[in-house]
Parts: structure tokens; sequence; C-alpha cells
């Protein structure tokens, strides 16, 4: 079953097109990488596809439905749960406040305590729960905000350049955690790494010029020509 899909997505912010005509189709349970050269337009389609960034045209469908004039918190209703690029934690709560605060968007009473342990578990911050979060390396706090989506328990969760920041070792970690979610839940991944993506995804989706270059397994993409031209056109 595909549980995300796109039909000629496309914006344009003040007459520069930043994405165009995008379909894409995430079947449910895949772990798909999204990639491209810097201002490909990875972040817009992304935007788009959470309901942060108003199309200029086409149609965004999620778990069979049409979405695209839904706001941002009634996808996360749907089940859809994204991390930024920049970091969004609230450095002056405590990590399990800001986990809790992210689970009570989808979930009330009982069930948001559960999914703020089971979240902080899975990520590897149990023993970090009371600290402050501004207290927290930035490493931890990137995976504090994974655990914010998670505590959604979301069908489709979305990252936006997890691995930016962080060390070799955290890098390793966010590897591990990918594959272990991988199953449960749809995972779709901005990422820079090569490195993470050939060892998580299932499928990749390369952006260039907001256009959908290419698609295929990490080992078919890693051996496209026209996806290698791409990345070395602009160095
Ligand atoms: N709010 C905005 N206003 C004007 N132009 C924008 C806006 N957001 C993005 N753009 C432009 O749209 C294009 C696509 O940007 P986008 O951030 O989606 O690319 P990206 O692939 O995510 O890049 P990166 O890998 O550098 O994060 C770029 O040319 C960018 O400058």
């Amino acid at each position: 079953m595909t549980i995300l899909s796109t039909r000629g997505l496309s914006k344009s912010f003040d007459g520069l097109q930043a994405v165009t005509n995008v379909d894409f189709d995430l079947p449910q349970g895949e772990v798909r990488a999204l990639i491209g050269p810097n201002g490909a337009g990875k972040t817009t389609l992304v935007g788009m596809i959470c309901g942060r960034i108003e199309p200029t045209s086409g149609r965004v469908q999620f778990d069979g439905q049409d979405i695209t004039s839904l706001p941002a918190h009634a996808r996360i209703m749907r089940g859809m749960a994204y991390t930024f690029q920049i970091t969004s934690v609230f450095a002056r709560l405590p990590v399990t406040e800001n986990v809790a605060l992210a689970a009570r968007r989808r979930l009330t009473g009982g069930a948001v305590d559960s999914a703020v342990e089971n979240a902080l578990a899975r990520v590897g911050l149990t023993d970090e729960a009371h600290e402050e979060a501004g207290n927290l390396s930035y490493g931890h706090q990137r995976l504090l905000e994974i655990a914010m989506g998670l505590a959604q328990s979301p069908r489709l969760l979305i990252l936006d350049e997890p691995t930016q920041g962080l060390s070799e070792g955290e890098i390793d970690d966010f590897k591990a955690l990918i594959r272990e979610l991988a199953g449960d839940t749809t995972i779709l991944l901005i990422e820079h790494n090569m490195n993470v993506v050939m060892e998580t995804a299932d499928q990749v989706s390369v952006l260039n010029f907001g256009e959908i270059l290419a698609e295929g397994t990490p080992q078919e993409i890693h051996e496209n020509a026209a996806v290698q031209a791409a990345y070395l056109g602009t160095g």
C-alpha cells in the first residue's frame, strides 16, 4: 500500500521554481532517502508534504486521502511526524517535557506517558529524561527531536538532515535506530551523508533543480551516471 503520494506538486517563490511537477510515491513500511545537491528543493518538497509550505499547484495524498488543503496540525493528527534542520527543542524544559509536548499533539491521557517513555528508550535518552534539554549535547538534542517525532506514534516519520552536525559515533547510533524503526514506521529521510543513505534506505529518490532525476535502490543510485553528473555539476 502507498502511504504517501504527490501528483504534479510544484512550488515557486517569486518566480523561482523550487519544486516542479513532482510525482512521488512512498509505499508503507519503506525507508526512503531523499537526496540532491544543495538548493535542489528537498526541504521545500517536504514542507509541502507536511503542510508547512503551500504548494503553487499539485496534490498530496496521505493514507488514501487528499490532504492538500489540510493544515500541518491536522496532518500530525493523521500520523505524520517530522523533524527539521533547525533544532526545535525547548531548551529550558526537561527532556521528558519536550517529548510530552510533542506527544500531546496527537495523544491524550495515559497514552502520553507511555509514548514518552518508549520514545526516550528507543533513542537511548532514558537516563537524560530529567535534564534540561538545553544542557544536552548537540547530538543528543537531535536524538531528542527524533524522540519527539516518535512519541506521536507516527505512520510516517520525516527527518530533515538528522545526522548533520553529529559525530561519527552518533551517526552509527542513528543508523542503528533507523534500522530498528524500519518496518514499524515509514520513514522519509533527507540526507546528505551517502554512507547513511547506503546503509539505511530501501530506496532513494534524487531531486535536482526541483525535479525527480532518478529513483532506485541505493546501489542503483550510486552507479547512476546522471546522478553523479548532477552532484559534480554543483561541486
Ligand atoms: N522561503 C523561500 N523564499 C524564496 N526562495 C526559497 C525559499 N525557500 C527555498 N527557496 C529557494 O528554493 C530553492 C530550493 O530550496 P530548498 O531549501 O528546498 O532546497 P534543498 O534541496 O532543501 O537545499 P539544502 O540541501 O541546501 O537544504 C533554492 O533555490 C532556495 O533558495
